[in-house]
């Protein structure tokens, strides 16, 4: 942006149609009046929009007026006529069906065409595009590149009902609780607490403590209990703190950010270097860290092994316990079942003699049953379970040493060990997170800046595919009044009908002009349906894409300077007094002289025909009179417009060659210089002549003869 132009709008007052109630609320929107006023210039239609109050129609002459007031130039100083901004807004309505993004599209309003006196405006802007059309020669074809462009979008912003629901923070310190709400309390809860009871109480209820002093530390605290201490709550890194606050930016934005990182390497393996500020090793750093970011925030599952374990078993625990514990007893029913008791000696003299108990010889060898049973049990569980060292001593803890038959395991314990386990997975998965977010927090503002420069490239790209496929030609600037070119293809028809007839004209001063035939000045005549009003619109859309700095459709085109552009369409009807009044004030600007183009199309229909040749003869007059003016006028009437005036005026025709073998019209599209074109009427003639024989074609023959001198 241009601060120095920037600086010219001081407030949001100052804007057309601005009061105090829209500005009220553009800062409430936007947070400040420097943010509400940036928005305006950079013409980011799409936010502004969003205000109560500004709807599409004035964000964008909001958008209009302010950069005008920037450029010193405003979009009316040159396209001077309603039909002059008609043809300039349906020309960009074209443009914006080639944008990607609706970006490109908003800011493609901001782009129109400048005087002649702006030649700084329209070179710089030249520049601009010419960077986009080598691009667009290389990508443009390219579906996959587009495919990647449709997908980037404005960021979004991390949503604000985030919560981390399984972390709290304690202190008993005002000042830190102060620091911590200030930077966390949006996420998670920040709570004041004042003794050790407490702290045990309110912790116990989360996962994950985060501390900031020590103070609660130094007690004895009851087991699973592991609070976090971090340094300084007004320095602590978010990602440490709020890991999920980085990622979910992330996976909010993960199919923008990803496509812009493709867009990137495909435009640097193109030859195009494009943001800098990543090396092609930093990208595929961050595509590897984003593989790993799923659409829901969390790390996506199956890369990580551990946290995969720990999530299985947690799932499995209470389906394989049981299923083990079935075949377990089974076993031991069995082993019962099949067991005998056989005493040896020593013992039955141990027996008779009181020196042993039967029970206690029974529970002996059951004893041995269980434990082994037991053993059996928790081995089978670990290996299903796949349970590492830790969680095998844990095991331990969930069967009885005492017999009891059948085997169980006990409840309280069960709970216990299922919530270590469940500690166990949270512990791993916010330490995943946290290696994540502190990747893919050093990439935060450079992915900001990228996908804003994405969006921006894809304004010059959009432009560049418009040109590249229409086969747009970057127009040659010549210093004198003119307008010249070579196959040159009305867009309209082109985007309606595909191919059509290429055109050849000159007006004016350029090196198209035949040998003294340098008019200024000219009546275009021709059949109906030659193709005038389309030749016209073809001048008009050359001149206005020129201005705007843009390419334009013709093979080689010359364009003079042009300092206000006036385009009159063809009109339904005579017009009523009053209309014919302001068409005719219209025109007075003529009696200024600075270079001035004007098109006009059968202007005679505003009146009756012979008032209207020598007001059409009166206005060329004052348009030759200035050497930078040009004049196009389509008319029906150029025999009696000559007869009415002194002034040297060129009459180009568009003529039917003749009719083809089916007896239609064919029309040469390329205006001939200097030629009064016949009229269709004698061609209508003809043809019924050729059609007919006898009497009836004797009849036409007659009539064809009255034209000839
Ligand atoms: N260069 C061209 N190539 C192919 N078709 C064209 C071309 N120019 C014009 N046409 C066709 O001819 C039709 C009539 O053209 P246009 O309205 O420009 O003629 P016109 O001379 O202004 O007619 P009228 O005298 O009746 O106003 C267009 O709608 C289009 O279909």
């Amino acid at each position: 942006m241009n601060m120095a132009a920037f600086q010219q709008l001081s407030g949001l007052r100052e804007l057309n149609g601005i009061g105090e109630r829209v500005a009220g609320r553009l800062v409430e929107h936007f947070g400040s009046e420097d943010a509400a006023l940036q928005a305006i210039l950079e013409g980011d239609i799409a936010s502004l929009s969003e205000v109560n109050g500004v709807s599409h129609t004035f964000a964008l002459s909001l958008a209009r007026d302010a950069r005008g007031r920037a450029e010193g130039c405003a979009i009316s100083d040159f396209l001077k006529t309603k039909e002059a901004l008609d043809l300039y807004s349906r020309l960009l309505e074209l443009i914006k069906t080639f944008a990607h993004t609706s970006h490109a599209r908003d800011r493609m309003d901001l782009f129109y065409p400048f005087p002649a006196s702006r030649m700084d405006l329209i070179e710089e802007r030249r520049a601009f595009v010419a960077d986009y059309l080598k691009i667009a020669d290389v990508l443009s074809a390219d579906k996959e590149f587009i495919a990647l462009l449709l997908r980037v979008k404005k960021l979004k912003p991390v949503p604000g009902n985030l919560r981390a629901r399984d972390r709290i923070i304690l202190s008993g310190d005002r000042k830190i609780l102060d620091a911590a709400r200030e930077r966390f309390q949006a996420f998670l809860t920040v709570q004041a607490v004042e003794s050790f009871s407490e702290f045990v109480d309110l912790a116990r209820g989360y996962s994950s403590v985060i501390v900031f002093d020590d103070n609660f530390l130094s007690f004895d605290l009851p087991e699973g209990l592991e609070p976090e201490l971090f340094q300084d709550p007004s320095k602590a890194e978010f990602w440490q703190i709020l890991p999920e606050v980085e990622l979910a930016f992330f996976a909010r934005n993960l199919d923008c950010v990803l496509a812009c990182l493709n867009i990137v390497s495909t435009l640097r393996i193109a030859g195009f270097s494009f943001f800098e500020d990543l090396s092609d090793a930093e990208l595929e750093d961050l595509k590897t860290a984003l593989l790993k970011v799923g659409e829901d925030g969390k790390p996506v599952e199956g890369l990580d092994p551990e946290l995969d374990r720990l999530e299985t078993a947690l799932k499995n625990l209470d389906p394989i316990l049981t299923s083990t514990l079935n075949e377990a007893n089974q076993r031991m029913n069995r082993t019962l079942e099949a067991s005998s008791l056989t005493l040896s000696g020593q013992e039955l003299i141990k027996l008779v003699s009181g020196g042993m108990e039967i029970k206690d010889l029974l529970a002996k060898e059951l004893q041995r049953v269980y434990t082994g049973e037991i053993e059996a049990l928790k081995e089978e569980l670990s290996e299903k379970l796949d349970f590492q060292k830790q969680e095998k001593l844990m095991l331990d803890s969930l069967f009885s040493d005492e017999i009891s038959y059948p085997l169980r395991a006990e409840q309280a314990q069960l709970q216990l060990f299922r919530q270590k386990l469940s500690m166990s997975l949270e512990k791993t998965r916010l330490s995943r997170k946290r290696e994540l977010a502190k990747t893919l927090s050093v990439f935060r503002q450079p992915v900001e800046k990228l996908v804003k420069e994405i969006l921006d490239f894809d304004l010059g790209f959009s432009i560049a595919c418009f040109a590249s496929q229409f086969r747009l030609k970057m127009p040659v600037i010549v210093p004198e009044a003119g307008i010249g070119f070579e196959a040159g293809e009305n867009l309209f028809l082109k985007a309606r009908y595909g191919e059509i007839d290429p055109v050849s004209y000159s007006v004016g001063k350029t090196s198209f002009s035949p040998v003294d035939m340098e008019n200024r000045v000219v009546l275009l005549s021709g059949v109906n349906s030659g193709g005038k009003t389309s030749l016209l619109e073809l001048l008009a859309q050359c001149v206005v894409l020129g201005h705007m700095g843009f390419p334009v459709p013709a093979m080689k085109l010359e364009l003079g300077p042009v300092e206000e552009f006036y385009y009159f369409g063809k009109s339904k009807g005579t017009l009523d007094a009053g209309a014919f009044e302001t068409t005719l004030k219209q025109f007075s600007v003529l009696s200024e002289a600075s270079g001035k183009l004007v098109l006009a199309d059968e202007l005679e229909s505003i009146t009756e025909p012979g008032a209207s040749a020598r007001i059409i003869a009166g206005i060329l007059e004052y348009l030759a009179r200035s050497e930078e003016s040009l004049g196009i006028f389509v008319s029906h009437l150029s025999e009696l417009i000559l007869e009415n005036t002194e002034t040297e005026i060129r009459v180009d025709g568009i003529e039917a060659e003749g009719l083809d073998s089916s007896l239609e019209l064919i029309v040469n599209r390329n205006p001939i210089y200097n030629r009064v074109a016949r009229s269709t009427p004698e061609l209508i003639v003809e043809r019924l002549l050729r059609k007919t024989t006898g009497k009836e074609q004797e009849f036409y023959a007659h009539l064809k003869n009255k034209f000839k001198n």
